[in-house]
């Protein structure tokens, strides 16, 4: 199993390159299954849950195809992929490559209203809390689907197809609202969404239904409206870049101090958690071509969070801030409203010689003046990168176990690192 040893101290300077998003990626990905003909995604980044997410598109019968890269990109970087669901072969997405990435789920939501029936295994992905499926089911009932959850599948038809109708989403939901978006496309009539999420991925997969044909409203509102379609068309279209990834990033140079530009990246993607940063004292410059991070001889201010939906500071950052703030002149209180379980890296940063205390939904961190290296695992995605961001500052050698998860979302993480300065490997047994 892959490990990723990381010697720190070293100071980041120099350029990286921000990959396409990849929950950017996963929905636009899905949405070739509405459509007979090609679409073509540009900036689609190379990483594990893409991978996965080819299987079970490919087990549909979707046919898919590489063929580019940016210029300015290595070998294996975001790359432009087209995606053909000529004919779904298969209406079911089986438990064996759903139960590996949350995301996949989201299938049912164009095999209904394409085929009129499909059959997905419940969900899994990262371990964070129990991530129930019922805002999806509710609002695809609302669109006339019928229902039944038989043996860890959710089976849904909708034998005259689906109409569109007006749904209040109870609880703000990214995956929900990407699934009903995608299915009200090629409903009868006009479906209108109510407390809908406002992430920038919603609007890029409204942007990219919209090339395909779709009418959709207010995609980056709470209110979405969307008037049916009779089919939908190939087309082309961008990932937007990966605001995680940038936030990452930043964070890390506001870690381990250095001058570093973040090639590609748009700041209003992210601009609440860029004004966190910088007040936690590192200086965020807005570039033409991306975002510049200083941080130079300041120690890390303590900056009090609370995740929320877009545009509030974003929950797949809260755990790469906590690595920050490990090392923060101060007491800094981090609460996570999104997930009920997504603390998990608490432990792991404690071996690095981190301070932090857990009251509830809130960690309460205190910062210390050093850390120090340590054998540590990944427990999910974004926790594991909290530990790279940790061991960066710390003294002596970390080892980060089971980067399996990391690979599920960064792209070539030990390559941008390691250009910047940074002693990084992945060292493989
Ligand atoms: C692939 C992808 O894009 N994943 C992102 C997506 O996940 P995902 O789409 O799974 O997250 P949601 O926005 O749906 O979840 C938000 C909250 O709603 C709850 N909920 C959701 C659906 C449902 O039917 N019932 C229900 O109770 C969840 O358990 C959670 O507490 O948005 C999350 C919130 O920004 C991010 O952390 C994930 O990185
Ligand atoms: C939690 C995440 O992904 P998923 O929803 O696929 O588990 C994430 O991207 O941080």
């Amino acid at each position: 199993m892959d490990r990723i040893r990381i010697t720190g101290g070293r100071k980041l300077e120099g350029v990286i390159p921000i990959s396409g998003a990849k929950n950017a990626a996963l929905p636009l990905m899905i949405a070739s299954l509405l459509t007979r003909e090609t679409l073509t995604l540009e900036n689609v980044p190379d990483l594990a849950d893409v991978n996965q997410l080819i299987k079970i598109l490919g087990n549909h019968g979707v046919d898919v195809s590489v063929n580019g890269r940016r210029g300015s990109q290595k070998e294996g970087y975001s790359r432009t992929v087209n995606f053909t669901a000529g004919e779904i072969v298969d209406t079911t997405a089986p438990y064996e490559l759903v139960s590996k990435m949350r995301a996949s789920f989201w299938v049912i939501g164009p095999l209904i209203a394409r085929m009129g029936e499909a059959k997905v295994s419940l969900p899994g992905g990262c371990a964070i809390g129990t991530r129930p499926v019922d805002l999806f089911l509710e609002g695809l009932a609302a669109l006339g689907a019928e229902i039944d959850v038989d043996n860890g599948y959710v089976v849904t038809r909708a034998r005259h197809g689906l109409k569109g109708n007006r749904f209040v989403f109870p609880k703000i939901s990214v995956g929900a609202t990407h699934v009903l978006m995608m299915a009200a496309s090629l409903a009868r009539g006009e479906t209108v969404l109510e407390n809908a999420a406002r992430e920038p991925e919603i609007v890029n997969l409204a942007e990219c239904l919209t090339l395909m044909g779709a009418k959709i409203s207010g995609a980056g509102t709470s209110r979405i409206v969307i008037e049916g379609v009779d089919t939908l068309s190939g087309a082309t279209c961008k990932i937007i870049p990966d605001r995680i990834e940038t936030g990452t990033y930043a964070m890390a140079v506001a870690m381990a101090g250095g001058d570093v530009v973040l090639e590609g990246a748009r700041p209003e993607l992210l601009q609440s958690a860029l004004d966190v940063i910088a007040q936690t004292g590192a200086e965020i410059t807005p570039l033409n071509h991306g975002i510049r991070v200083r941080r130079n001889g300041h120690g890390i201010e303590p900056v009090d969070v609370t995740t929320e939906p877009f545009p509030g500071f974003p929950t797949d950052l809260q755990a790469q801030f906590m690595g920050l703030m490990t090392m923060s002149k101060g007491r800094s209180r981090i609460t996570e409203t999104i997930f009920e379980n997504r603390f998990m890296h608490v432990q792991e940063l404690a071996r690095l010689g981190a301070h932090i205390t857990l009251a509830g939904q809130t960690a309460v961190v205190d910062g210390v003046s050093k850390l120090k290296g340590a054998p540590v695992m990944a427990t999910d995605l974004r926790a594991s990168v909290s530990l790279v961001i940790a061991g960066l500052a710390a003294e002596g050698e970390t080892v980060v176990n089971r980067i399996y998860h990391l690979d599920r979302g960064f792209e070539r993480l030990e390559e941008k690192l390691s250009g910047c300065g940074a002693l990084v490997e992945r060292v493989s047994d």
